[in-house]
């Protein structure tokens, strides 16, 4: 699970990242996955791709492998899924 800064128990790691109105930092704990591992990304709303961009970073340092990223929206003007390449986003719904 990745999480907003200061939610998450136990031995993190985090990344700051920039939202459509600002910047924010996201954290999963270090023992969230192994290295390795495979993942598959899943957030409500793909917007400037942000959220996810940092998400992929946060298993980069894991280093664990991200299959794709699965969104229930995608705003398609906002490019989200350019930011996130070379990873493959699949939304359910493109808006
Ligand atoms: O693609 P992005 O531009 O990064 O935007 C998408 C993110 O925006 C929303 O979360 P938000 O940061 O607003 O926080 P919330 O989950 O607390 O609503 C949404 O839940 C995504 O996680
Ligand atoms: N453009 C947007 N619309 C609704 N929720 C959002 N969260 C982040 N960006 C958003």
């Amino acid at each position: 699970m990745v999480r907003k800064k200061g939610k998450l128990p136990g031995p993190t790691v985090s990344v700051a990242y920039t939202l459509e109105y600002g910047t924010a930092e996201a954290e999963v704990q270090e023992d969230s996955v192994s290295p390795g591992q495979k993942v598959i990304l899943i957030d409500d709303l793909l917007a400037t791709g942000g959220t996810l961009f940092a998400a992929c970073e946060l298993m980069k340092k894991l280093r664990a492998e991200v299959l794709g990223c699965l969104v229930v929206v995608s705003l398609k003007d906002l490019s989200g899924a350019d930011k996130l390449k070379p990873h493959t986003v699949f939304p359910l719904i493109q808006y």
